[in-house]
């Protein structure tokens, strides 16, 4: 049975992160969940989350539902790159995403979560899309919604058509050819350690030239910005009258009156092309004429990572048979 769920922003003035609803149980409870492809536990509040650290959430209560099972002896603890985490046990129940369900779905319920956590009311947890090995349940890993659900579905794949400031979707076990342009172009995807990693082929600033270039990056869509290699977006902010990478607001800022060039990046032979609204991406605080760039540098992260600033710009195809590719299209 294929599925297709709503990606709504969490914020109208911009685009921090976007959640879909699911529901859970039996009868069925309805939160409003991250869908991230750059983690694989399926984490929620939950009943068992310490009140203090609950702040307009909704929970899940497995108690409350006929289906739910403990899953004895198993805990999960996890931390983000933001600094972010969570940690608590395990029930297995339905779990329902766009008409899709999976009827054993390991379901981590959180007894702690760190404050960013606790001050955004939006999300009620998260649903991993990143492969089943960075899953972190112990002892025993638990495979994800889309693993589970892959071989009820026409085809393995799941796809991304994320919006600027507008509600898009998450279609499971089909490609909505009304969603883009031109063709899809897939690449590899490297699964180790457990990432959709793939690697673009360079990178042009505006109307500029096209540098040809291996860039290994991950597509993440629990990322809100884009973080490339320093050499890529000190030509991009370059171009910008005024803008600095400041360590006091801890990246790239710009005046927010400048004019901004779009980013375009290479997949494989074909390109996608970022547009500047995109990449300009919020004020520092209301009313600033300070502005926060949406392309930042991933030199102290590590890792290249595709986040929703690139990602809305395309109609992304997680494709999850073997091997996993991933297809990028126009839109
Ligand atoms: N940091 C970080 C991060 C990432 N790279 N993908 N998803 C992340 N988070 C999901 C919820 C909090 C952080």
């Amino acid at each position: 049975e294929n599925g297709s769920a709503a990606a709504i922003p969490i914020d109208p003035r911009f685009d921090i992160a976007y959640v879909t609803p699911v529901t859970i149980g039996t009868p069925p409870q309805t939160l409003y969940l991250d869908f991230d492809t750059g983690s694989s536990d399926l984490w929620v509040f939950s009943s068992h989350t310490p009140e203090s650290q609950v702040r307009g959430q909704r929970i899940y209560s497995p108690e409350k539902s006929s289906t739910a099972k403990l899953l004895a002896g198993h805990t999960w603890s996890i931390l983000y790159g933001d600094g972010s985490g969570s940690l608590g046990n395990v029930y297995t129940d339905n779990f329902t995403v766009g008409g899709v369900t999976v009827t054993s779905q390991a379901v981590q319920t959180a007894q702690q979560v760190s404050y960013s956590f606790t001050s955004q009311s939006e999300i009620h947890g998260l649903v991993g899309l990143g492969f089943s090995t960075l899953n972190t349940v112990f002892p025993n890993g638990q495979l994800t919604f889309f693993d589970n659900a892959k071989s009820t579905l026409d085809s393995p794949v799941f796809t991304a058509d994320l919006k600027w400031k507008k509600e898009g979707t998450y279609d499971f076990g089909f490609i909505d050819e009304t969603k883009y342009t031109g063709e899809i172009t897939y690449l590899p995807v490297q699964t180790d350690p457990g990432y959709w990693t793939f690697t673009s082929s360079g990178y042009a600033v505006g109307d500029g030239a096209f540098h040809p270039a291996s860039i290994v990056g991950i597509a993440d869509t629990g990322t809100s910005l884009t973080y490339l290699p320093a050499e890529v977006v000190t030509s991009y902010w370059g171009q910008v009258d005024g803008a600095v990478d400041s360590d006091y607001y801890g990246g790239y800022v710009f005046p927010c009156s400048s004019k901004l060039p779009s980013f375009t990046f290479g997949v494989g032979p074909a390109n996608i092309t970022i547009p500047a609204s995109y990449i300009n991406y919020a004020q520092i605080t209301e009313g600033s004429p300070v502005c926060f760039g949406g392309l930042q540098s991933s030199s102290w992260l590590g890792v290249n990572i595709w986040g929703d600033v690139a990602l809305k710009a395309a109609f992304v195809v997680f494709n999850g048979a073997n091997p996993p590719t991933i297809g990028w299209a126009k839109k």
